[in-house]
């Protein structure tokens, strides 16, 4: 796209649409020009900045329901999460099986060597009909089940082979005392019928996936994985991959990329849904092609107080949602936004997160993820909180703030201030910011594993000084 195209573009507030396959899905909207005139925008926003608290309330009463499938269990992906309670079908092992590569035997027996009689491998079989007497042996691998009569296992190093054609064992001599039970595992000794294998709510990991597939399941039922759809709003915005000059005033998409890579690191499953240009109509083509994809859309840009910051319109007064916040209380994120409404009768939401790339991305993470976890079925949706020491001091914003923040090694840090006991001593792991705090600044992003819970400024206090502990999100590998 040439330089000039964008800029005509650009100034050009009332452009229709002339991309067919938006403008193909538009229902129709009233006159363009009734509120994007600049004098008639807001000069104070009309939305109250809510608590976080609150914003975290209101998403949690509002958000769509997850969906449940039923999957084989060679297809349960980590994150899926069990809808209901799975219970053994099967013992675990079913029979009596040898735990070691060596020998069945009778522990009892007193004679001075033991014919090898058969042999049973670890192989699907019936066990030999035979059953094993006094002077005699089977030999067996690991896993084998052990034959009639053997109550023992004696291990091949323990043993000398006496006697032998040249080709198949013949007699042998064991060297050690033989303990009844000795390396045989009992039918059921790792898993017992009826025992619960994993409760409603586990979220699947690969030892969960083990376990399900060591029970022949084949009709696990979970909640899918939510879908999301990611949408970049901006008419100076540019896809990544146009390797271009960058006209002035244009601006690299690092949203979309960053929050599909979000989303995808969570687990979630998320779909493009491009960059679409700050007209209404653009926004609304946007939104319910989105919503064929999606019941949730996550968009950057154009929430705050510009002449072309148009989202929150186009949410409540084209989709006709309902907007159950439009600012929060916290930095970054100010002009965050959250709205539900119907698409084609079904439940869906948006989460319209302000442009700025560190907003957009500490908010994702805040109230998107959270929300998403919900939807796949997380019991425990919300980030892992600890404490943390402060590396360095930190001044005091006049919101409450998330500063980022990568966790390094525990040191000894004194708990008095915060235990009775004055010469109790903690190890804490230490904070430290990751450099200028700017919404801006992609690069305090880098790195960074904690969102540090930095307290509102008061007149007490104004700065946090190095070693004080305080509340840390995790939200990345520590
Ligand atoms: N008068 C006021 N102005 C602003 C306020 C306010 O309360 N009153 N709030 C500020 C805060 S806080 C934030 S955060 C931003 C958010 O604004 P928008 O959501 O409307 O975002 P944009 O204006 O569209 O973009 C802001 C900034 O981010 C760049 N951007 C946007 N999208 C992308 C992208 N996909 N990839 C990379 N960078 C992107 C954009 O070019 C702008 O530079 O509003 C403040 N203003
Ligand atoms: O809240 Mo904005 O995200 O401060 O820049």
């Amino acid at each position: 796209m040439g330089c000039n195209n964008v800029i005509r573009k650009m100034s050009s507030s009332s452009s229709h649409v002339d991309n067919g396959s938006i403008a193909h899905h538009l229902p129709s909207i009233p006159s363009v020009s009734s509120f994007l005139q600049v004098v008639h925008r807001h000069r104070i926003s009309p939305w109250p900045a809510v608590s976080m608290e609150e914003a975290m309330t209101s998403i949690e009463n509002s958000m769509p329901e997850g969906r449940c499938k039923f999957i084989p269990a060679t297809l349960a992906k980590p994150g899926h999460v069990l809808v209901s309670q799975v219970v053994a079908r099967s013992n675990v092992p079913e029979y009596h099986t040898s735990t070691k590569d060596g020998y069945a035997v009778i522990a009892a027996d007193p004679s001075p060597t033991r014919r090898v009689v058969g042999v049973q491998v670890a192989a699907p079989t019936t066990p030999d009909a035979h059953t094993l007497q006094l002077g005699e042996c089977i030999r067996v691998c690991t896993g084998s089940i052990l034959p009639h009569g053997a109550d023992a296992v004696v291990m091949v190093e323990n043993t000398i082979l006496v006697q032998h054609d040249g080709n198949e064992e013949g007699v042998i001599e064991v060297k050690t005392t033989v303990k009844k039970g000795q390396d045989v595992r009992l039918p059921g000794a790792d898993i017992k019928e009826g025992d619960v294998l994993l409760e409603a709510g586990t979220v699947l990991g690969p030892a969960e996936i083990g376990i399900l597939a060591s029970n022949a399941r084949r009709d696990i039922e979970v909640y899918r994985r939510p879908r999301v759809c990611v949408m970049s709003t901006g008419n100076e915005i540019l896809d990544c991959t146009m390797d271009e000059q960058l006209c002035p005033g244009q601006v690299r998409d690092s949203n979309r990329p960053q929050l599909m890579a979000l989303f995808r690191s969570r687990g979630f499953k998320p779909i493009d849904a491009g960059i679409v240009p700050d007209t209404r109509e653009h926004l609304l083509g946007g939104l319910i092609t989105a919503f064929r994809y999606s019941s949730v859309v996550v968009t950057t840009g154009g929430v705050s107080m510009g002449e072309k910051d148009l989202m929150k319109e186009v949410l409540e007064k084209d989709l006709k949602f309902k907007i159950h916040f439009g600012r929060v209380w916290m930095k970054p994120g100010l002009p965050a936004t959250f709205a539900t409404g119907m698409v084609d009768d079904l439940p869906c939401a948006v989460f319209a997160l302000p442009g700025n790339p560190v907003s957009s991305f500490v908010c994702a993470e805040l109230f998107a993820v959270p929300a998403l976890r919900k939807m796949g079925g997380y019991l425990k949706p919300h980030h892992t909180l600890i404490k943390v020491t402060l590396a360095n001091s930190l001044k005091l914003d006049s919101r409450p703030e998330y500063a980022r923040a990568i966790l390094r090694e525990p040191s000894a840090s004194s708990a008095s201030s915060s235990s009775s006991d004055s010469s109790s001593t903690v190890f804490l792991p230490t904070a430290y910011t990751t450099g200028t705090q700017c919404s801006s600044r992609l690069l305090s992003m880098a790195g960074g594993n904690l969102l540090l819970r930095l307290p509102a400024r008061s007149s007490e206090c104004t700065e946090l000084p190095a070693g004080t502990v305080i509340d840390a999100l995790v939200v990345g590998a520590l």
